[in-house]
């Protein structure tokens, strides 16, 4: 018993500093889970770029130290195993058991589904339900421009998911309804129910992962978990059409390896999470940024403005909503440097691997270490990487052109004199890097392309704070606001 709680723990020659706090077993899970980022600061503070610690009965070693990311992110799965970290926080999240065979085919198959071809279907389908979104109501007369309110985080998060969840998921089919219209108008309502159910959930998770839920929330998270798995199942989703084929390739891929089908139903549960959690929330702030810093909005708008117009694209009064194409998105050097420097801010993922066997790390400073077997290792790049002022000078402030050169070249950044491969990590790295992150970039770009294109926007409190971050969602990617900001929008033509 005093074996597992750590008791005889200590630091031998060669491994990182070891901080067990003082309570056994539990160790630091309490300052941790109550601000991770303020925790991993105080203790890089006290012990410097390597450390371990622990937190709920298992020793995390924390590198903070960017030039050792690359051995940790190639270092070969035989030695450093990122699955089963993650599978037992799957299953106790969605309650999905992953199979073993199934890692490096199912990673072929995100790579054809949201990458090349695969992707170009993705952004028409996206590019359709954004437009039925956002310019289903008819518009007032033309010479009315009436301003319409609501909250920014909502109406972002809102419309980014309803987008994404419908070219994924598959629409409804217009065989079981009368007409095209009947079919249309009930995936704005379905889809704009399961965002209210996806809230409520996605408020919990913080909690959930922690298994800290007070048993009121348990039974909710658990009532929401079913709706979900019940919503998006493998027998309700053969009544839609255009399901994409990174949905029902991956669900065939399991049926044909024998998964049964409540344990499929439960796995899109997981995709619906890992491909809605984060884009809509990167919207809001990206949006809000710009609304904040009317430098970065200018420059931004004129650049949309003039790839609309090379292309062709006038808008002006009664135009119809804008169809932009993937090609017109690769031509925004400023748009993409504005949403990098936004994901720099705001995305926090914890990036974690378990130890297999001892290993050897060497930091950028010579010194080797060793990392000890049945540990983790752990990166948490917001602190040492994204907000680190050696690497982005001012890095409280948003730049928009932190990342792109005047000649709209990608900047290189540097630390101690030298070049940086990880100077912003919001995908994570190596095997386990984020396969959705062209599709969320097209899908942000698309939505702000839109906004800009065809709306006037301000916030209705000019003077508005930037809303705090929660800091409860930190290691669970991009972060959300404390509240939500008032902001207003009406038709530029
Ligand atoms: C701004 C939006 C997004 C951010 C910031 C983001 C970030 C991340 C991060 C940090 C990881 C984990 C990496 C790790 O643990 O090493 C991840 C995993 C994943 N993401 Fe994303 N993601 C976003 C959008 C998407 C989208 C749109 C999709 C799919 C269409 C997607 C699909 C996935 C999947 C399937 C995984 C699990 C990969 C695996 O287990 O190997 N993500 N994402």
């Amino acid at each position: 018993g005093l074996y597992l709680l750590g008791v005889f723990r200590s630091q031998r020659p060669n491994e990182p500093p070891l901080d067990k706090g003082i309570i056994p077993w539990l160790g630091y899970v309490l300052d941790f889970r109550k601000n991770s980022s303020e925790f991993l600061k105080k203790m890089q503070r006290k012990h410097g770029d390597i450390f371990t610690v622990l937190i709920g009965g298992y020793y995390f070693t924390f590198v903070m130290d960017p030039f050792c990311f690359g051995a940790i992110m190639k270092e070969s799965r035989s030695k450093l195993d990122f699955r089963s970290f993650a599978s037992k926080l799957v299953l106790q999240v969605f309650g999905y058991k992953p199979i073993k065979a199934s890692q490096s085919t199912m990673h072929a198959l995100s790579m054809k589904h949201l990458t090349g071809d695969g992707l170009n279907l993705l952004t028409k389908a996206t590019m359709g339900n954004l437009q039925k979104l956002m310019f289903s109501k008819p518009s007032s007369r033309e010479e009315e421009r009436p301003w319409q309110e609501d909250s920014l985080f909502h109406y972002c998060y809102n419309i980014v998911f309803r987008a994404g969840y419908l070219a994924l998921y598959g629409t409804e089919s217009h065989r079981g309804v009368d007409n095209e219209e009947e079919a249309n108008e009930r995936d704005l309502i379905h889809s704009n129910q399961l965002f209210n159910e996806f809230r409520k959930y996605d408020r919990l998770f913080p909690c959930l992962a922690y298994s800290m839920l007070p048993p009121k929330d348990k039974l909710e998270a658990e009532r929401l978990k079913r709706f979900f798995w019940s919503t998006l199942s493998v027998r309700r989703s053969c009544q839609k059409d255009n399901v994409s084929g990174w949905i029902s390739d991956q669900d065939q891929f399991l049926a044909e390896n024998g998964v049964p089908e409540y344990m499929r139903d439960r796995f899109r549960f997981m995709l619906l999470w890992a491909s809605q959690g984060n884009t809509g929330p990167t919207a809001f702030w990206l949006l809000l940024y710009l609304m904040k810093h009317p430098d970065a909005m200018r420059a931004v708008k004129e650049e949309v403005e003039k790839v609309l117009r090379e292309n062709g694209h006038e808008v002006k009064a009664g135009s119809p909503p804008t169809d932009i194409t993937r090609d017109m998105l690769n031509q925004t050097p400023l748009l993409d440097s504005a949403l990098e420097e936004t994901l720099r801010l705001v995305a926090a993922p914890l990036l974690v691997r378990a130890v297999l066997q001892d290993m050897s790390l060497e930091m950028s400073n010579g010194t080797e270490y060793v990392l000890c077997k049945g540990d983790r290792v752990a990166l948490f790049p917001h602190l040492s990487v994204q907000m680190d002022p050696e690497i982005h000078p001012e890095p409280h402030r948003f730049k928009y052109d932190r990342f792109v050169n005047p000649d709209g070249t990608k900047k290189d950044f540097y630390k101690d004199g030298k070049r940086l491969k990880y100077f912003n990590m919001p995908w994570g790295a190596g095997i386990s890097i984020c396969p959705g992150r062209f599709f969320a970039t097209t899908e942000i770009k698309l939505f702000v392309f839109l906004m800009l294109a065809h709306y006037d926007l301000e916030l209705v409190n000019g003077e508005e704070e930037i809303p705090a971050i929660d800091i409860s969602r930190w290691g669970f990617g991009t972060m959300q606001p404390v509240r939500d900001v008032h902001f207003r929008y009406r038709r530029r033509f």
